[in-house]
């Protein structure tokens, strides 16, 4: 068979795949220039597992009709769950690589559709803006389809990585459906299933099913990883709450069943355990033990805030490639030699313990998030369509045509869209309250920029310099002080306005060299004009610090919420570069006389102060200009915020000598006379 398939695959050399990733990192690295789609996508990192995953095939090429023929060859074996798909004038087709179209369905994941059925909404959503015409097949069973001596190179997708086979990692049902509902880490509904770390039982749990691999002997049954757990469990039940859910087919043929019951009885469970999969978020520890199939559950796990063990050496998913041992999880052997001896340890440093688990929490609420599914799927498509010899147009319109294959349909694409933007309203709605809902950020977006490239249309005439006010969150996170030469790209919508704005505007004056642009990147402004007249207003409660804390001094606001006390700052809590309005006001003032200096281009500033405060430290001045105790509680950190964002602002200093010159002090009593003298704002009537 080998053989045959080689001559089949007729391997060239191209490195095309190599490019590609080059490309992508190009992509990332140039997020302050050119923009794209990496960063349209708010891609934040290159994804290693797609690199290593098509790493051998950098030096060849696949015909595309090679996946047909690993299609047809499955087909005639029957077992398989697997799909072969086709990208195809942005038009996502798919046929069975089954003897029965049965096999192929995979579970109902979301009000009547399958996992299968949310992957190609996606794929198929996805193709309308991006997906270039390619195939693809998707292994969509626990098992993997193949293995590397049966089948020869060609990488497939499957839903977990599996160790000797060449599968590409997709996101699991259970990040989909998650997806789809919109409850990834991004969403507030995520908040740790709301069990504080101090309530949750001190014990591992575990539920799920026994099964034995093929050719597995009798004998060897203790040596099964479940099998070993539950026996662990026995020994040491102040330490465990383990189920067995199901005992796989395969087991009872090989066992018998009354033996395998008898196992069970033996290490101490039932066959249909009651444990359910809704218990998790109650226990601290919770453990992914291998099986014959695979287990994929850790997007679940994740979100409960719990810590988070797993064993060496296993299948893994895809988020796994986005944790660190010992940070956001604690590994244990494979064996689980070390199982007892870790939990006993994790108890005796419950600090360790706590922490470890809120780094896991923490880090699922910034890594795996809406985007991350697009961007990882988007790259792994593209990464998939370079490794072949790209299909003729004609080629694969004929293969769709063919029996067998069918469109995603539209009706299926409507509810999977339906239900997304239902859960997505409602959230929007909830979200907007604490910080600014990113849906209606993103519908503001498309509208600036539509204003703005109407208003440069009308204005280009006639203008011939403009000052532009841009963030320093437009800067891709970043702890160093941050000169105007650093990596661009965002963590919100806000910041992407502003990004694209920036863009638009660096466009304009390649296309109109006679006009001279100043962007500025503003740190974090505060302060208010000394008159004490003019100040911030904001609408509803802010979202800023300064505003809560002047709206706590003048009785608002019951107390501040400090978000997040463990940075590595000096005394925990986040540090910000603030600015005095005042001298943010001469900053503009500085540039516009520069801009009046030069013949066209565009040039960009930084106006911050380059000296960072903590929240602590901003609400002691705040105290000594009012005079008062601002109360405050420390809560989490706020996803998506750094310790520290601090400024250099040389390059303002050395182009148009503008420096800050109003301290903490003076920023803090001008705020506190204009909030005093208005505790209602420019509102009439004393009311929010
Ligand atoms: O109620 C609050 C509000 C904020 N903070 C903390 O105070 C610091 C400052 O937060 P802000 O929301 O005031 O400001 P950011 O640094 O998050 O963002 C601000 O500065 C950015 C540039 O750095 C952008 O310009 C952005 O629009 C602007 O809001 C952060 O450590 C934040 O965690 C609190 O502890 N409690």
């Amino acid at each position: 068979m080998v053989p045959k398939l080689r001559a089949v695959l007729g391997l060239q050399f191209a490195g095309a795949l190599q490019s590609a990733y080059r490309n992508l990192s190009e992509d990332l690295a140039q997020c302050n220039t050119s923009g794209g789609l990496a960063c349209d996508l708010g891609c934040v990192e290159h994804e290693k597992v797609l690199e290593e995953s098509f790493e051998p095939w950098w030096d060849h090429q696949m015909p595309w009709r090679t996946l047909l023929h690993i299609c047809e060859l499955q087909r005639q074996r029957g077992s398989a769950q697997a799909f072969l798909g086709a990208i195809h004038e942005k038009r996502v087709f798919f046929t069975c690589c089954s003897q029965s179209s049965d096999q192929c369905e995979a579970s109902a994941l979301l009000q009547g559709l399958t996992d299968v059925e949310v992957l190609l909404g996606l794929v198929a959503e996805l193709a309308q803006v991006v997906l270039q015409d390619t195939v693809f097949l998707f292994n969509t069973g626990d098992q993997p389809l193949t293995d590397r001596a049966y089948w020869s190179p060609v990488p497939q997708f499957h839903w977990v990585r599996s160790g000797g086979h060449w599968t590409v990692p997709l996101p699991n049902p259970f990040q989909l459906k998650a997806h789809a509902k919109n409850l990834l880490g991004d969403s507030e509904g995520n908040q740790g299933n709301l069990v504080p770390w101090g309530e949750k039982i001190p014990k591992l749990f575990w539920r799920g099913a026994l099964s034995a691999p093929d050719l597995f002997a009798l004998e060897d049954i203790g040596t099964l990883p479940r099998v070993r757990l539950m026996k662990l469990a026995k020994e040491n039940q102040d330490l465990f709450d383990v189920g067995i859910t199901n005992v796989d087919r395969e087991m009872y043929r090989i066992a018998g069943r009354s033996r395998v019951q008898a196992l069970v009885q033996q290490l101490g469970g039932t066959v249909k355990h009651e444990k359910s999969q809704q218990q998790m978020p109650r226990y601290r520890y919770l453990i992914n033990v291998a099986a014959v199939l695979s287990s994929w559950r850790l997007v679940e796990m994740l979100a409960t805030g719990s810590l988070l063990l797993l064993q060496e050496g296993a299948d893994h998913e895809l988020i796994l490639e986005w944790l660190t041992p010992w940070e956001h999880f604690v590994p244990v052997s494979q064996g689980l030699s070390d199982l007892v001896p870790t939990l006993r340890w994790l108890e005796a440093h419950p600090d360790l313990a706590e922490r470890i688990a809120a780094q896991g929490f923490r880090r699922f609420k910034e890594r795996v998030r809406r985007q991350d599914t697009w961007c990882y799927l988007w790259q792994a498509f593209r990464a998939m369509a370079d490794s072949h010899t790209p299909p003729e147009p004609a080629a694969l319109a004929a293969l769709t045509a063919e029996p067998g294959w069918r469109e995603v349909p539209a009706e299926k694409l409507r509810k999977l869209k339906r239900h997304r933007r239902r859960i997505l309203h409602k959230n929007g709605l909830r979200v907007a309250t604490v910080r600014e809902s990113d849906w209606k950020a993103l519908e503001d977006q498309k509208e600036k920029r539509r204003h703005l490239r109407s208003m440069l249309s009308a204005l280009g005439d006639v203008l011939e310099r403009l000052v532009f006010s841009s963030s320093a969150t437009v800067y891709r996170p970043c702890e160093e002080p941050i000169d105007e030469q650093r990596p661009l790209g965002c963590t919100n919508p806000y910041g992407w306005t502003k990004f694209m704005i920036e863009q638009i505007l660096r466009d304009f004056v390649v296309a109109n060299p006679s006009f001279s642009m100043s962007i500025l990147r503003y740190f974090n402004p505060v302060g208010a004009h000394p008159s004490g007249r003019i100040g911030e207003n904001p609408h509803g409660p802010p979202n800023n610090l300064m505003p809560f804390v002047q709206q706590v001094a003048v009785g608002r606001r019951e107390a501040l919420s400090v978000f997040g006390s463990d940075y590595s700052t000096h005394d925990g809590t986040g540090v910000r570069d603030y600015i005095h309005v005042d001298d943010l006001a001469e900053g503009h003032i500085c540039a516009l006389q520069k801009l009046f200096t030069m013949d066209g281009g565009c040039i960009t500033h930084n106006l911050g102060s380059g000296t960072g405060y903590s929240v602590l430290d901003m609400v002691k001045a705040f105290e000594e200009a009012c005079g008062k105790k601002i109360p405050y509680k420390m809560v989490d950190r706020r996803p998506g915020d750094l310790g520290t964002v601090v400024a250099n602002p040389g390059k303002a200093k050395a182009d148009f000598d503008w420096q800050t010159k109003r301290g903490l002090q003076e920023m803090c009593n001008s705020a506190w006379k204009w909030q005093s003298n208005n505790p209602y704002g420019y509102e009439e009537g004393g009311k929010d």
